[in-house]
């Protein structure tokens, strides 16, 4: 089929590449033309397994083009919309002048026949509203949110857990449609879920509130642990073995961060308070405060470790990308914690693989080091807050030549304790000592 995909970030370079690797013929149209210049010669603006392959050889195949021009979308059929809708800069809203903005691009080069796919996360009603815009153009609007994970966002494009297909009553077409474009994944097996512009919506956004609240219900949990003693790892083990709760996404740490699940529940609470329902999903509220009392339960324990103060301390904070697999420093609790010590007249250093130069062009006030080692030479405390594999599979006893003061909190409980004590370490977990 021939696709356009309006937006080109973490969502849409990985579709559009993804589409031309299934055999479609595929335009991406991003305007940042920086972005453009870098995906056009086979280079992924941002780290994601895969994605240098994958754009490599769909570019080869002559099957995947990039441009700033919104018209080229008028040699396609089937237009992807992948633009952001981040949080308003004056509320929890989405905001949602991208989607707009991309809807407005589209509609000169739009007409019967052609189909606009909605892939951004939105509040509930926005694809009916633009829905409206869109048939006065002879074309349809299918909403199609995406499941993603950043850090497998190839192999989830690819193979998704599920389709969900947001379409208006009667609209075959567009189900058809969608339906040629996700062949491949049909034929997998993947459970396809056809319903109406609300619900699916709603999928998308309930999806992220669930995991919100799963990992926020066992932070609840890790500060019940802290005031008694109990250890939130091995309580997520036990309940996680009853198979209607799960251990996934039962991690207790540093909490959630990205450029999702914080937004996304924000603008599902602002979007409830529109429609009158706030009070259903006023839970969601409480989810983000216990979350974000994990970046501070983490920068008060530094601050006891350091008694009591850490002006002029050296702190090394391991990790500043919001997980490990990203370069992705949205909403980081990590780079949260480095700026809030930082604030606190700290000397951080902090180090990551692959976010180094985001954290620096958002929070240039850090002192940012590639080495780990350099990072902990000299240290007074460290900071685990992002575990990627080189952090957890660290050597105490090398680490431990490196610091001043041997004393290691463990942000997302994920080093060998015993290991590190054993090695001579003090160690603070979260919810767990
Ligand atoms: N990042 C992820 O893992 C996932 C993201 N989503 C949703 O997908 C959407 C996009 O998210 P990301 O890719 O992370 O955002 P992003 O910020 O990485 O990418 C958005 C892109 O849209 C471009 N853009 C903005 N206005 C445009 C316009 N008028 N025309 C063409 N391009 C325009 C921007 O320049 C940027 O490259 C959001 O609604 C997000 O909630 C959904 C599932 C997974
Ligand atoms: O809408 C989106 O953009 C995406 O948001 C999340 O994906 P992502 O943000 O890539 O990352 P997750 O793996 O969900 O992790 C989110 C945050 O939760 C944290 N987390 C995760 C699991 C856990 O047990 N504990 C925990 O603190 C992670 O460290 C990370 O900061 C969802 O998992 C995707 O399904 C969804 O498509």
């Amino acid at each position: 089929m021939r696709i356009s995909v309006t937006g080109c970030g973490y969502l849409g370079a990985v579709h559009a590449s993804a589409m031309a690797q299934l055999g479609h013929d595929v335009v991406g149209i991003d305007v940042d033309a920086a972005k453009i210049d870098r995906l056009a010669a086979g280079e992924p603006p941002f780290f994601e397994p895969g994605l240098p392959d994958l754009l490599t050889e769909s570019t080869a195949s002559g099957r995947l083009r990039f441009t700033t021009d919104a018209a080229a979308a008028a040699n396609a059929t089937v237009h992807f919309v992948a633009v952001g809708t981040p949080q308003t800069a004056d509320g929890n809203a989405a905001d949602l002048r991208y989607v707009d903005a991309a809807i407005d691009g589209l509609l000169p080069h739009i007409g019967p026949g052609h189909t606009v796919v909605g892939k951004s996360t939105v509040p509930v009603g926005t694809a009916a509203r633009l829905a409206e815009r869109v048939k006065a153009t002879g074309a349809r609007l299918a909403w199609n949110p995406e499941f993603l994970r950043e850090g497998f966002a190839v192999d989830d494009t690819v193979e998704p857990d599920r389709l969900v297909y947001g379409v208006e009553a009667g609209d075959d077409s567009s189900v058809a449609v969608l339906d040629e474009v996700y062949e491949h994944a049909l034929g997998l097996g993947t459970p396809r879920i056809v319903t109406d512009f609300a619900t699916a919506e709603l999928v998308k956004v309930s999806a992220n509130a669930f995991l919100a609240t799963k990992i926020s219900f066992i932070n609840a949990m890790a500060e019940i642990a802290e005031a008694t003693g109990a250890d939130v790892t091995q309580l997520a083990d036990a309940i996680g073995h009853d198979a209607r709760i799960g251990r996934r996404f039962l991690n207790a740490g540093v909490g959630f961060g990205g450029g999702c699940l914080p937004k996304d529940i924000r603008a599902f609470t602002a979007r409830a308070d529109e429609l009158g329902r706030g009070d259903a999903v006023a839970f969601l509220k409480e989810v983000d405060a216990i979350n974000l009392r994990r970046r501070k339960r983490v920068v008060d324990l530094a601050t006891a470790e350091l008694g009591g103060s850490v002006v002029g301390r050296k702190v090394a904070v391991l990790g500043v990308t919001f997980k490990p697999n990203s370069d992705d420093v949205r909403d980081s609790p990590a780079l949260d914690v480095a700026v809030s010590l930082k604030g606190l007249g700290a000397n951080v250093v902090a180090t990551d693989p692959k976010g180094i130069e985001n954290a620096r062009s958002r929070h240039p006030q850090l002192d940012y080091v590639d080495d780990v080692n350099e990072a902990l030479r000299g240290a007074d405390l460290v900071i685990l807050v992002t575990e990627w594999a080189e952090y957890r599979q660290l050597d105490p006893a090398a680490a431990r030549t490196l610091v001043a003061m041997p004393t290691i909190i463990d942000g997302r409980n994920t080093l060998d304790r015993d290991a590190w004590v054993g090695a001579g370490w003090r160690y603070r977990g979260m919810g767990r000592d």
